[in-house]
């Protein structure tokens, strides 16, 4: 059980985390249909092109402030509810944009949703802009410079999801180098689709203090070494790693192999009604499938936080509330 233990998590997609219920009710709300994207209560989709399309479609629903006011705290809540004391949220301006809303009244939907948990249940939470690949490099450059413009002391880091087969990491190079002179904190999608190289790329192209995924650097002992050597965290995702089928199954995932190897890891959701998991079930994951016990957890729940975009005095206020916790 894992119930007790506190949670950190630095890798979940806000539209990702909507539960299929509150985007059937968003769908009813505007007179949408959902049948090609929910049956039976569950997202469907069989690959990750598909899963892309889904994603997309299921972030068309949300059309306004509210809307994502809803949409985040009623995300914040579910995970405070299973113990969660800090959560990094990835949004995409573009989304707001797509549908009419624009990305200021997108973002302040979000920091609306992010304050009403806050008031609620205590959680801290920070915004993570990002670019989606598949949106095309001029997209991803824009939400960049989205982001540089708009310094909202909630919005503290920078990313680049999607479609990792479109174009190389040095295509989107630029979007980057807008988001570090801004000072934001750098993580990349790397190493879910594409093998270690995508990995390799990003960290000599884009030096980022973490990459999202990144488990496929184990098919080079050389990458592995590097993201040893620059201290890099991978923010794992292992229940989304089975259901992409990025792995048949844990017992071939190698997130013990990248702990061994000395890798820097954390656990994540990532979009976990997409994946049928939660965060709280990722800490089991960890417990159950990989044999963890509480300190082996706590200590990447650390990691997480160590390794979360916030400033010094969060940080320091909330690994003290991680370590003064009963483990047992
Ligand atoms: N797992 C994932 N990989 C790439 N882009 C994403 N966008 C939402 N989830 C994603
Ligand atoms: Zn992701």
């Amino acid at each position: 059980m894992t119930q007790h233990l506190l949670k950190a998590e630095i890798h979940c997609h806000l539209e990702g985390a909507a539960p299929p219920s509150l985007a059937e009710a968003q769908a009813r709300k505007y007179g949408m249909e959902t049948s090609h994207i929910i049956q039976d209560g569950s997202y469907r989709w069989s690959d990750f092109s598909e899963f892309l399309v889904c994603y997309d479609a299921v972030a068309s629903l949300f059309r306004t402030a509210e809307d994502y006011a809803l949409l985040t705290e009623t995300y914040l809540a579910e995970l405070s509810a299973a113990n969660t004391i800090y959560s990094e949220i990835i949004i995409s301006p573009d989304h707001g944009d797509r549908i009419g809303l624009g990305a200021d009244a997108y973002l302040a939907g979000i920091c609306d949703g992010i304050e009403a948990a806050r008031e609620k249940t205590g959680i801290e939470t920070r915004i993570i802009i990002t670019g989606e690949r598949h949106f095309g490099v001029d997209r991803v450059v824009a939400a960049a410079e989205y982001a540089a413009r708009n310094r909202h002391p909630l919005m503290t880091g920078f990313n680049m999801a999607g479609e990792e087969r479109m174009g190389r990491v040095a295509d989107y190079a630029r979007a980057f180098d807008i988001a570090r002179d801004a000072g934001l904190g750098l993580t990349i999608h790397a190493g879910e689709v594409c093998g270690a190289f995508s990995v390799g790329d990003a960290l000599e192209l884009v030096k980022p203090a973490r990459i999202g995924h990144g488990v496929r650097a184990i098919e080079d002992p050389a990458v592995v070494e590097r993201l040893v050597e620059l201290g890099t965290v991978l923010e794992v995702c292992p229940g989304s790693n089975i259901a992409l089928n990025v792995y048949p199954d844990f017992a071939s995932h190698p997130l013990k192999q990248l702990k061994a190897a000395g890798v820097r890891v954390c656990i994540n959701s990532d979009d976990p009604p997409f994946f049928h998991t939660s965060l709280a079930r990722e800490y089991e994951i960890a417990a159950q499938e990989f044999g963890m016990g509480d300190a082996e957890i706590n200590a990447m729940s650390r990691t997480a936080l160590e390794s979360a975009f916030v400033d010094e005095d969060t940080r320091t206020r909330l690994l003290a509330r991680l370590d003064s916790a009963p483990t047992a």
